[in-house]
């Protein structure tokens, strides 16, 4: 597996907040945003936001959107040879999904408790690598944490500034 090094994660994570923080003048702001690239070209193959409240989905996260899209772009169910960067630490639903596309690598950048709990109430405490640990498939996905964790923890405050600005709030029971 050609695993990429920390300035390669670094250039990627920066370039998934540039992405993400579009979302920010959109009707539905939101600081969850992920990415797809082939390990062995660096080819960017998909990215996305959260649209979970934008289409009312509570399944429509950032991650969960990428996989769908990488997988029907490709037109194939396995993302084996695969890497996924997300600007938060995937839930389980997410990393569940990851896994089962048959991802290699994920890296996250913000913490789910400690960073996006603040703003963003968090369903579960199951952490990825807790997940990708109990997988039956070997070699295991490998798990990448806090890469550029201080700009993703800065989306997360401009994001929830810009909901407080235009008042918008999030679905009644967060
Ligand atoms: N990791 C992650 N957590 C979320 N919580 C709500 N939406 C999301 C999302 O898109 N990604």
């Amino acid at each position: 597996m050609n695993t990429p090094d920390d300035a390669t994660h670094r250039e990627r994570m920066a370039a998934l907040l540039k992405f993400t923080s579009t979302s920010l003048a959109t009707d539905y702001p939101s600081p969850f945003g992920a990415s797809i690239y082939d390990l062995q070209s660096g080819e960017f193959v998909a990215q996305a936001y959260d649209t979970v409240i934008e289409r009312c989905d509570p399944t429509d996260h950032a991650e969960m959107n990428a996989v769908r899209l990488a997988t029907r772009k490709l037109r194939r169910l396995s993302l084996a040879g695969h890497i996924l960067y997300s600007t938060c630490e995937p839930c389980p639903m997410c990393m569940s999904a990851c896994i089962w596309a048959e991802l290699d690598v994920v890296v996250f950048g913000a913490s789910t408790l400690e960073d996006a709990n603040r703003y963003w109430p968090q369903a579960s405490d199951l952490t990825p690598e807790e997940l990708a640990g109990r997988m039956r498939r070997s070699p295991k996905c490998v798990v990448v944490p806090h890469v550029e964790r201080s700009g993703c923890q800065a989306l997360f405050a401009r994001c929830d500034q810009a909901r407080r600005d235009r008042r918008l709030e999030l679905p009644p029971h967060r």
